[in-house]
């Protein structure tokens, strides 16, 4: 177990991090470099850093894990510097989102490889900034690891130990994989988000009739058109190649979608649907392969305002602990429906039978 750990970047990610080492192990110590001086003092402040260190390097020399948690351009900018304090009992990791950058960077230092493990909790919001950390971001959360050709089985293992203990669940991944698959699922999306936004914009009227009724559909699908831009300055730099593949890739797709609709076959339409409906649906349910269950279920509220205090009540008063709780509207539930997310299969399962006891309707997914 490490004794202290050193963060450089304590925002969003890097702080939740770190509150959630300092949950789980309050005696490690936790050391950090940022540079915004009020993230230091705020973490100082909270009692999750011991120490606010005024720059990078030897502060960190004692450090038995550092984790980089700057703008993914800036961790690979640091590998130089951190190759000057190494010591055999050290390990370093990060948390960007793209890692091609990182790793070609750190072979230039072998000494180095035999110390790295690239990291990526997949978990996080649109916001930035420590005062949006928490310490419960990466429970359940997906983390992959990517470690290098050189890190030994042991620091491996020893790592996906750590992780596992502070409630995520580590995923072992070749970087390059890594990239194509966050690719997919995170940054050809967000691009295609943002894209869409931009097109919207463009084509509202000076009465902005579109921005007026945009409603939960296109709100649900462009949500990550408000993340950061500087992270997506980034993550656009560091996974080029990729994404610029992907974007080919996608724009084929949609080409196909596009004839699909011109031919006005019906059957073929409903094909297209059928097809990603099926598979979109599949997200909560399955525990097929790395996706995880969801334990969440819809509720029917018939007082929105009461009623989730009600339905909070009953489950606390039962001792089961809610992950999540918000009010969703969507094609769906188009009236409002309360969406309720557990930590367990257990708790599921149990306020599932408390509440269709208490007469609600629940909806499994
Ligand atoms: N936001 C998200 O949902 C996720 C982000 N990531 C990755 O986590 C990393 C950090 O992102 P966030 O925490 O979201 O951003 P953030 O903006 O909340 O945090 C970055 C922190 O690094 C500091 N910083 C900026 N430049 C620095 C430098 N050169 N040296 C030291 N500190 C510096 C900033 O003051 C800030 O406190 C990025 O590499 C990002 O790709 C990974 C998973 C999810
Ligand atoms: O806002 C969301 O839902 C995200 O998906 C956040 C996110 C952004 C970047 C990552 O590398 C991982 C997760």
């Amino acid at each position: 177990m490490p004794e202290k750990i050193g963060f450089i970047g304590l925002g969003h990610i890097g702080g939740s991090v770190a509150k959630t080492v300092h949950r789980i192990y309050p005696d490690i110590q936790i050391v950090a470099y940022d540079t915004c001086r009020a993230t230091l003092d705020a973490a100082l402040s909270d009692g999750i850093i011991t120490e606010a260190l005024d720059q990078v390097g030897k502060g960190f020399s004692d450090c038995n894990y550092i984790y980089l948690c700057a703008p993914v351009l800036d961790n690979a900018d640091y590998v130089r510097e951190l190759s000057g304090i190494l010591h055999d009992d050290m390990l370093l990791t990060d948390v960007g989102s793209v890692k091609t950058g990182i790793h070609e960077q750190i072979q230039k230092y072998p000494d180095l490889e035999r110390h790295f493990i690239g990291g990526h909790p997949m978990c996080g919001t649109e916001h930035v900034g420590y005062e949006y950390s928490t310490a419960y971001m990466l429970e359940n959360a997906y983390y992959i690891l990517t470690p290098t050709r050189t890190v030994s089985p042991k620091k491996v293992e020893e790592f996906e130990k750590f992780v596992a203990s502070i409630g995520a669940v580590p995923l072992i991944l070749d970087y390059k994989k890594h990239d194509f698959s966050v690719g997919s699922i995170s940054h050809l999306p967000t691009v295609i988000a943002s894209t869409l936004v931009n097109l919207v914009k463009n084509l509202d009227d000076s009465d902005e009739t579109l921005r007026t009724i945009a409603a939960g559909g296109f709100k649900d699908i462009t949500r990550v058109a408000s993340s950061d831009p500087t992270m997506w300055e980034n993550i656009c730099v560091a996974n080029r190649n990729q994404i610029l593949e992907l974007i080919d890739t996608y724009v084929k797709a949609l080409q196909q979608t596009r004839n699909t609709i011109a031919e006005s076959h019906p059957e073929e339409i409903k094909e297209f649907f059928s097809s990603a409906k099926e598979y979109r649906d599949s997200f909560n349910i399955s525990h097929r392969g790395p996706i995880r269950p969801v334990y969440q279920l819809f509720c029917d509220l018939i007082d929105e305002a009461g009623g989730i205090a009600t339905i909070a009540t009953i489950l606390a008063s039962n001792n089961i602990s809610i992950k999540n709780i918000g009010i969703i509207h969507n094609r769906e539930f188009q009236q409002g429906v309360l969406q309720v997310e557990f930590y367990e299969a257990d708790a599921y399962d149990h306020a599932v039978e408390l509440l269709r006891k208490y007469h609600y309707t629940v909806y499994e997914k």
